[in-house]
C-alpha cells in the first residue's frame, strides 16, 4: 500500500510552468489528496480542466486557498504581495503558505505583513525552469535533481518547515536552506545576470539587424543559440525579477562591468596574455564544475545540450 499523500489539500495559485510542473508531479507521487488550482482567464481555465491533472480548477484565489493545507503562490513575484492580502481573511489556520518566486527577499518583505500568526510562512523557489510558460508547459520531471531553496523566517515552525521540505523532496527536488538575502545575492550572479546579459545581446544583435533575417542564427553553433533561447523567457516574470531583486543585481552589475571594462582594455592594447590568463581561468572553472558534478545544465529538459566534446571525462 503507498503512503498517505503529505497534504490533504494543496492550493496552486497560478498555473504556469511552476504551477503546472508542480501539479503534474504531485499528481504522479500521490503527495496530495485533492489539488486545487486558479486560472484567470476563462480559456486557461478550460484548458486546465482539460489536461484533467488537478481536481478543481477555479478563478478566485479566495475560494482556492479556503480549507488548503498548502498555499503555493505560482505566479510573478510582483504580484506575491497583493494575492497574499487577497486571500489572508481565508487561510486555514495551521496552513502552510509558500511561493515559488525567484526572489525571496522583496516577496518576503511584500508577503510577511500580511499573513497572520495562525499560518506557516514558507518560501521556496525551485532553481528549475525553462523559456517557456503557460498551462501547457509544466511537466513532472522538472524539479527531479534540481535544487529548492527555502527561506523561512526565524522561528518559523520547524515542522512546516520539515513538511515543505519533504513535499518538494517529493518532487524530486534537493532542498536547501538559507536567508532570502544570501538567496538573492547567488542568484543575482548565477541566473538574474545571465538573463540580463541574454536580453542585451540579443536586443543588441536585433538592432544591428542580425538576427532575424541574416546569418547569424544559420552559423551560430550554440553560444548565441543558447542566449536567444534565455531571451524568450517571460517578459512579466523577468521584468518583476530586475524590480525586486535590484540592489544585488545592481552589485553584481557594477563588479561585472569592471570586469568587462578589463578584457575590453586587454582586446584594444592587443594584452594576449590578459586575455589567456583570463579564458585559462574561466576554463579551470567550468572543468572544476564538471567534476564534482555540479554541472546542473545535463538535466534541463529543453534546453540545448551543450558541446561537452572538450571536457574532461
Ligand atoms: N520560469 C521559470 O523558469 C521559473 C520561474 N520561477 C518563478 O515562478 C513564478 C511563476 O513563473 P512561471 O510559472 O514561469 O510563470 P507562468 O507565466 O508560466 O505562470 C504564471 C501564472 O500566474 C498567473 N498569475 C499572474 N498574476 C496572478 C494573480 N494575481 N493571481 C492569480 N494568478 C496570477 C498567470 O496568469 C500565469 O498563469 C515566478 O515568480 C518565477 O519567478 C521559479 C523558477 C523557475
Ligand atoms: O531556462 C533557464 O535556463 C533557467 O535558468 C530557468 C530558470 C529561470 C528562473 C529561475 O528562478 C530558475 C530557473
Amino acid at each position: 500500500m503507498s503512503p498517505a499523500p503529505l497534504f490533504k489539500r494543496v492550493a496552486l495559485i497560478g498555473f504556469g510552468l511552476i504551477g503546472g510542473s508542480i501539479a503534474r508531479a504531485a499528481r504522479a507521487q500521490n503527495l496530495a489528496e485533492e489539488i486545487v488550482a486558479t486560472a484567470r482567464s476563462a480559456k486557461t481555465r478550460a484548458r486546465v480542466a482539460e489536461l484533467g491533472i488537478v481536481d478543481r480548477v477555479v478563478e478566485s484565489n479566495i475560494d482556492a486557498v479556503k480549507d488548503a493545507d498548502l498555499v503555493i503562490l505560482c505566479i510573478p513575484v510582483g504580484a506575491c504581495g497583493p494575492v497574499a492580502q487577497e486571500v489572508v481573511a481565508y487561510l486555514k489556520p495551521g496552513a502552510i503558505v509558500s511561493d515559488v518566486g525567484s526572489v525571496k527577499g522583496a516577496v518576503v518583505r511584500d508577503m510577511a505583513p500580511h499573513l497572520p500568526a495562525s499560518v506557516h510562512f514558507v518560501p521556496a523557489h525551485p532553481v528549475a525552469g525553462t523559456e517557456h510558460s503557460g498551462p501547457d508547459s509544466g511537466f513532472a520531471e522538472l524539479f527531479i535533481n534540481r535544487w529548492c531553496i527555502l527561506t523561512p523566517p526565524e522561528g518559523t515552525d520547524p515542522n512546516a518547515v520539515e513538511r515543505l521540505r519533504a513535499f518538494w523532496a517529493g518532487l524530486g527536488a534537493k532542498v536547501e536552506i538559507m536567508t532570502p538575502d544570501h538567496h538573492d545575492l547567488v542568484l543575482a550572479i548565477t541566473s538574474h545576470l545571465p538573463h540580463l546579459i541574454a536580453y542585451t545581446i540579443v536586443g543588441t544583435a536585433d538592432e544591428l539587424g542580425q538576427v532575424t533575417s541574416s546569418e547569424v542564427m544559420k552559423f551560430s553553433a550554440g553560444g548565441f543559440r543558447d542566449f536567444t533561447r534565455i531571451a524568450a523567457s517571460d517578459p512579466t516574470m523577468w521584468r518583476d525579477v530586475f524590480l525586486a531583486n535590484k540592489d544585488a543585481v545592481l552589485e553584481m552589475l557594477g563588479t561585472f562591468n569592471e570586469d568587462l571594462s578589463k578584457l575590453t582594455r586587454a582586446i584594444r592594447r592587443g594584452d594576449g596574455e590578459a586575455l589567456f590568463e583570463h579564458f585559462t581561468r574561466t576554463r579551470a572553472i567550468r572543468r572544476g564544475i564538471v567534476e564534482i558534478g555540479q554541472d546542473s545544465s545535463a538535466p534541463d529538459f529543453g534546453r540545448p545540450h551543450a558541446n561537452l566534446a572538450n571536457e574532461p571525462e
